[in-house]
């Protein structure tokens, strides 16, 4: 049988490494490295691959996490764990990689260093591609979460967050670093995330969907159905 999304997904993903490596040229231009911030999540598979085989001079990209889950690298929810295998691969293999997680038990215990890391990389990053979850969180800014307010307001780049909703404790780059970036990209698939983005568009309370958080960056959405 024929997947009729896989067609539009596969051109929404060219484009968007094409556009990616656009933005990484011409800050590489201008810098000697630069930074792509990434999501994790399932949508970005097709965008990962298409990037990956594209020419950059990859060994002076740093990439990193808009979030990640608490767990080993080697566990399946592990977002490094998916930057790894699609991303990390051909061409961009040369890059480097920076992850959201440490040794510890606890995203609270790991934050300090974590926050350390993040901010050796050269900031403002050249790219943050946002995702979106059919609950209008981003990042690991959930609308229940503990932490949602913190995410949303402080000045610290990292953040341990804790959400009922999730089964793993969460890391998050702060609303305020992510919105520090010189290019804001949404990222998302099928017809009910563009409708939760549609309700995103018609109404202002960050508590219950969180990516208006992101709405006036400016912000590039990337859609196919
Ligand atoms: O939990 C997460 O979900 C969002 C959206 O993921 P998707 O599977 O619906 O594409 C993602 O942007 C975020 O990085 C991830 O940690």
């Amino acid at each position: 049988m024929t997947d009729l999304a896989a067609e539009p997904r596969q051109q929404l993903a060219a484009q968007l490494a094409e556009a990616t490596c656009e933005a990484l040229r011409q800050d590489l231009a201008q810098q000697e490295r630069a930074l792509l911030v990434v999501s994790g999540g399932s949508t970005p598979v097709p965008y990962f691959q298409a990037l990956s085989r594209q020419e950059l001079p990859w060994e002076r990209v740093d990439v990193t996490l808009a979030d990640e889950r608490w767990v080993s690298e080697t566990d399946a929810a592990s977002n490094a764990l998916l930057v790894r295998r699609h991303l990390l691969q051909d061409r961009a293999a040369a890059a480097s990689f920076v992850s959201l997680t440490t040794d510890d038990e606890t995203p609270e215990q790991g934050v300090e260093a974590v926050t350390r890391r993040i901010e050796a990389l050269a900031w403002p990053a050249s790219l943050v591609v946002l995702g979106m979850g059919g609950d209008g969180h981003t990042a690991s800014l959930f609308p229940d979460s503990r932490e949602l307010e913190l995410g949303l307001t402080t000045d610290a780049p990292v953040l341990a967050a804790r959400t009922p909703s999730q089964p793993q404790a969460r890391i998050s780059l702060s609303a305020d670093r992510l919105h520090q970036a010189r290019r804001h990209v949404l990222y998302i698939t099928g017809d009910d995330k563009r409708s939760v983005l549609a309700r995103a568009l018609s109404g202002d309370d960050l508590r219950e969907l969180p990516i208006r958080a992101f709405l006036s960056c400016p912000l590039a959405v990337y859609w196919a159905p």
